[in-house]
């Protein structure tokens, strides 16, 4: 017999530099912690009880400018917090939580819920995968050659970087591209539009870039019905990420005449991992790559999205380089200064972690 018990702690990060949520920035980020301890009542005391720990942290809220935080997750943290504790204290089991994780109706719950029962069981595996893709935009005010300079710098071994595009001037935006790829030639892009352009203007856009240092551009219009038209215009090939998590999201009947090359999947946004993994499966049996990606989780989070891509996607360099502006870590070390961490609820300079609410 074992039994399962748990605590809930919200916390609070705030970010050193504003970080970008398709065209919006946050400054700070938002969720909760929820630790779980499974203990062997058959055991002597000596046995340890086994623990695990989860991020979840739906990516909606207000943006820096109070503004809601539109096109991401459906359901608010509020949401979050009391299925869980209305939830929670019926799970006394590894069986009764994994099917909680399928079940749950919020998908930032399915994923945290799913990523605790995996850890319990040992699924997760231990060793992270090689480096994720550098993402690089255009700080405020940020000049186009200090981020080409950026790039100059990254390791020689980095074989793809992600940029943010359609936030400024396409002129801008333009020379910026070309700018990364004077600096590293070899460089393959991740471009991302986040639904940003008309279909004239990205073809305007791609029209003007070399289409084979484009791995792909993810979202890039408006309308979805476009990237198809952008696909045969340019020859560049598009890739799928909010709109996945939308219910009418269907695969294109003729994958490789769309255009469609990839999946980004956000499982904060996708819920339990059983279901990503469906997804990623019947991704790749149309031929499609899935590149697992960062919703801004804290470092648990991350920790998670790591593990998970290592053992679905291990032969795709994920996209989770979102943690530098984060001003401490959670639970997980990744190198910053101070940690917060569920046993000790602190608030120091408003980074925040509180006691149990269960
Ligand atoms: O995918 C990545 O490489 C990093 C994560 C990222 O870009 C992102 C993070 C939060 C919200 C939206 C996005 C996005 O892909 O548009
Ligand atoms: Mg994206």
């Amino acid at each position: 017999m074992s039994e399962l018990s748990f605590t809930l702690h919200p916390y609070r990060i705030p970010l050193s530099r504003p970080l970008p949520v398709g065209k919006q920035r946050i400054s700070e980020r938002q969720g909760l912690v929820l630790v779980a301890t499974l203990a062997d009542t058959n055991a002597d005391a000596s046995a340890r009880p086994l623990q695990a720990f989860a991020d979840i942290a739906p990516l909606s809220g207000l943006d820096m400018d109070g503004a809601p935080i539109m096109g991401f997750s459906q359901e608010s943290l509020d949401d979050c917090r009391e299925w869980l504790l209305s939830h929670l204290p019926g799970i006394h089991s590894l069986e009764a939580l994994e099917q909680a994780a399928d079940t749950a109706p919020l998908p930032a719950v399915g994923w945290g819920l799913g990523v605790i029962a995996a850890t319990l069981q040992g699924q997760l595996p231990a060793a992270k995968p090689k480096a994720s893709v550098p993402l690089m935009y255009l700080q405020q005010d940020e000049p186009v050659d200090a981020l080409t300079a950026r790039v100059a710098r990254l390791s020689p071994t980095t074989r793809f970087v992600k940029i943010k595009v359609a936030q400024t001037s396409m002129e801008t935006e333009l020379k910026l591209v070309h700018g990364v790829l004077a600096a590293r030639p070899d460089l393959k892009l991740r471009l991302d539009a986040n639904q940003g352009f008309s279909l004239e203007q990205a073809i305007d856009f791609c029209a003007c870039l070399p289409a084979d240092a484009i791995d792909y551009i993810e979202e890039p219009c408006l309308n979805e019905h476009d990237h198809g038209a952008l696909f045969r215009a340019t020859g560049i090939h598009f890739s799928l990420d909010e709109s996945l998590s939308l219910d009418n999201f269907h695969f294109p009947d003729d994958v490789q005449a769309s255009g469609l090359r990839a999946l980004i999947l956000k499982p904060m946004l996708l819920g339990s991992p059983a279901r990503v993994q469906a997804l990623i499966d019947e991704a790749h049996e149309r031929g499609l790559r899935c590149v697992i990606s960062s919703s801004l989780e804290s470092s648990l989070g991350i920790d998670a999205l790591a593990r998970f891509a290592a053992a679905v996607t291990p032969d795709e360099a994920p996209g989770l380089d979102t943690l530098d502006a984060f001003e401490v870590d959670c639970v997980v070390p990744s190198g910053k200064a101070r940690r917060l961490m569920p046993d000790a609820p602190s608030d120091i300079q408003g980074a925040e972690i509180g006691a149990s609410l269960l």
